[in-house]
């Protein structure tokens, strides 16, 4: 068995570390991973699954105050904690900020097939939220040309006055980065609102959605994290910095496709735990209860869904067009392949997809 991080002594006089971070991605199942894993005899859970503590909240004075306060004061001998923030991964200057104060921690890493990251992230974000819902398709054609600019140009790239230095960050939060979508955004639904009502009433109608794209395309704190369809699932474009700033024994990269059937899910919780330095156990029970923050229901991260009800619900979302499913799998492919022989590990993704 691996040894535990910290060598098994999370706790200190100031409160007791995470032993694990799962640093994302978003809407690859991070949720249900958290859940699977705090079902250990050995995980104590921390006060809540996200406290993204390294991202929006970090100040290094505010460590014990405002981190280790999240977690258990005290841990029996064997016990860890950990907690699962999804945005961590998205930030360059996180991993940086990770190894200097758990240095040791296990990072975890759960990703799944972009074109379907990408569908959930827009069902969950965009769909509901917005009056004039975009097609998805538009979204993705429109952040696929900005991407592509992005790698064409590089990192000089100038988002208005500011220079991106981080794509998923910067360019992406920067009001001028984004108009590409947004500008694509306000055009349709105009003419979407000009198409369903005549005369003054269409212009009114227009105006209130036009008014209703700007809206969505409106920076705020993580705006960048809902606009980025694709974006978010160029998963190596992000987890370089985290190779870059922690040994890469303690990187775990896990499929989400691996956690999508029961036994699979169970035998690959096994695998997780034993990178920890967990002691084995059977995961079935954890896993049978179901799925964590399904099909966008947005009933809270812990709310599990049974199978059952999760594949219905997957049903009932409109498929994915081919159209969109193939620019998503062309333009991501060079990036997934650079992500398995990074982290040891493949995904069946794209067109290896099952
Ligand atoms: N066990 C398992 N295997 C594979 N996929 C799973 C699993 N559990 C949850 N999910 C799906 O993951 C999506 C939610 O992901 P997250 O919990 O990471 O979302 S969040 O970013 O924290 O809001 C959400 O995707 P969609 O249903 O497609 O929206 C969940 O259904």
């Amino acid at each position: 068995k691996r040894p535990l991080p910290y060598a098994g002594k999370p706790c200190t006089a100031s409160g007791c570390r995470p032993s694990f971070l799962i640093i994302g991605i978003g809407k690859c199942g991070t949720s249900s991973l958290y859940y699977y894993l705090a079902a250990h005899p050995s995980v104590i859970q921390a006060r809540r699954k996200q406290i993204q503590f390294f991202d929006h909240a970090y100040d290094a004075s505010r460590m014990e105050r405002s981190y280790l306060s999240q977690f258990p004061a005290s841990l029996k001998e064997g016990e860890v904690t950990g907690e699962a923030s999804p945005g961590y991964a998205q930030y360059s200057q996180v991993p940086g900020r990770v190894a200097r104060h758990l240095h040791g921690v296990r990072i975890l890493v759960i990703a799944r097939d972009p074109a379907e990251r990408a569908h959930s992230s827009y069902h969950y974000n965009y769909v509901g939220s917005a009056r004039v819902p975009l097609p998805f398709e538009m979204l993705v054609g429109a952040e696929i040309q900005f991407l592509e600019a992005f790698f064409r140009d590089g990192t000089s790239r100038k988002c208005g006055d500011k220079v991106c230095r981080d794509l998923s960050n910067d360019c992406y939060g920067a009001k001028s980065a984004e108009s590409q979508a947004g500008a694509v955004a306000r055009r349709y639904a105009g003419e979407q609102a000009r198409k369903r009502f005549k005369g003054e009433a269409a212009d009114t109608a227009a105006k209130a959605a036009r008014r209703t794209a700007v809206a969505m395309s409106l920076p705020r704190l993580n705006a960048h994290l809902w606009r980025q369809l694709v974006g978010r699932g160029l998963y190596i474009s992000n987890l370089d910095w985290w190779y870059a700033a922690l040994p890469e024994e303690d990187m775990l990269l896990v499929c989400s496709e691996d956690l999508n059937d029961l036994q699979k899910a169970a035998s690959e919780m096994g695998r997780v735990a034993s990178f920890i330095g967990l002691s084995q156990f059977d995961f079935g029970a954890a896993v049978a209860r179901g799925k964590y923050n399904a099909g966008a229901q947005h009933r809270g991260y812990g709310a599990v869904t049974s199978w059952t009800d999760a594949a219905s619900l997957a049903e009932k979302r409109p498929a994915i067009s081919t159209e969109a499913r193939q620019h998503i799998d062309n333009f991501t492919a060079p990036f997934n392949e650079r992500l398995f022989s990074r982290a040891g590990h493949r995904c069946r993704w794209g067109r290896d997809r099952v």
